[in-house]
């Protein structure tokens, strides 16, 4: 049986994050990858030189020559970066009736540069987070789509209740930005239930791409017909490989090795 996802997002020319971690994160699950490129940017590991967004048509375009011909069984979206971009993928996602969609909303990369315009996170609560399945935001991300201050687990739980209001099935709220303690805890609501996926917090600086390559993970497994539960878990797994057999590239704060995981597998 041949999965396949597509992607919609941002190209990180350094090649950890966006569209290339995507893509590479589909493949190292056996899922045919596909893309659809929201903006190009000029990135490395110090930071984003660059961003030079597609027309709404183009991306537009992307999107409808991979429905009408090779279909997707799970769709991911990343960079979106204006009100322009959500509007129109929204409409295809429509349009096309997929309901596997896994939400990352990309809002500031680690560096500080904005990928998404400020005005366009309300076009992201009012035109995609209703038609998404999953969505996968970080502490910062959750507090800016929620208007919370996002301290405790309390904290986290309270904000996905409300993302869940919105329209969401399964709310996933990231730990990484948490760091006390010894774990990174990523929580899962479901709209009844919360599920924790905890694992050693490693002490590295190599993190650049870690919230792409998770929700890459998760449309994989999704793609494969697993349950959002399922598919965190793996991804969870996935995200640990990648982050601590670390590839040490590049002068800032390097890629996460998307290979690990298959390798430790293969063991
Ligand atoms: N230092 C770390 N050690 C272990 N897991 C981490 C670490 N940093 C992030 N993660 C994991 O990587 C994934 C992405 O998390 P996060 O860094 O919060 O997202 P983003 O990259 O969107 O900011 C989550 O599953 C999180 O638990
Ligand atoms: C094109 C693009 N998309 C997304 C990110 C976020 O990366 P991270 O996973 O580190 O939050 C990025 N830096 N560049």
């Amino acid at each position: 049986m041949v999965y396949k996802a597509l992607t919609i997002a941002g190209s990180d020319s350094g090649g950890g994050a966006g569209i290339q971690a995507d893509l590479k994160t589909f493949q190292e699950l056996r899922v045919f990858g596909m893309s659809a490129l929201t903006a190009v940017t000029a990135q490395n590991t110090l930071g984003v030189q660059g961003v030079y967004p597609l027309s709404p048509e183009a991306v537009a375009q992307q999107i409808e020559s991979v429905g009408t011909d090779l279909g997707a069984d799970a769709v991911k979206t990343g960079m979106l970066f204006s009100a322009e971009i959500i509007e129109v993928v929204a409409s295809k996602v429509k349009q096309f009736g997929w309901e596997r969609l896994v939400v990352d909303p990309v809002m500031i990369a680690k560096g500080g540069a904005p990928l998404l315009q400020e005005e366009a996170v309300s076009a992201l609560k009012t035109h995609l987070l209703p038609l998404s399945m999953v969505v996968t935001p970080n502490i910062p991300e959750a507090e800016a789509l929620t208007g919370l201050t996002i301290r405790t687990i309390e904290d986290r739980k309270e904000a996905a209740k409300r993302l869940h209001e919105l329209g969401v099935k399964y709310v996933v709220i990231k730990g990484g930005h948490d760091d006390d303690g010894e774990e990174t805890v990523d929580v899962l609501y479901d709209g009844s239930e919360f599920f924790y996926f905890t694992s050693k917090r490693i002490d590295t600086k190599h993190t650049h791409g870690t919230g792409c390559t998770f929700a890459a993970a998760i449309t994989a497994e999704l793609a494969k017909g697993k349950t959002v539960q399922e598919a965190v878990q793996t991804a969870k797994s996935f995200i640990q490989a990648a982050i601590s057999h670390e590839l040490g590239i590049g002068h800032g704060h390097g890629p996460t090795n998307h290979w690990a995981y298959r390798e430790k597998q293969a063991r």
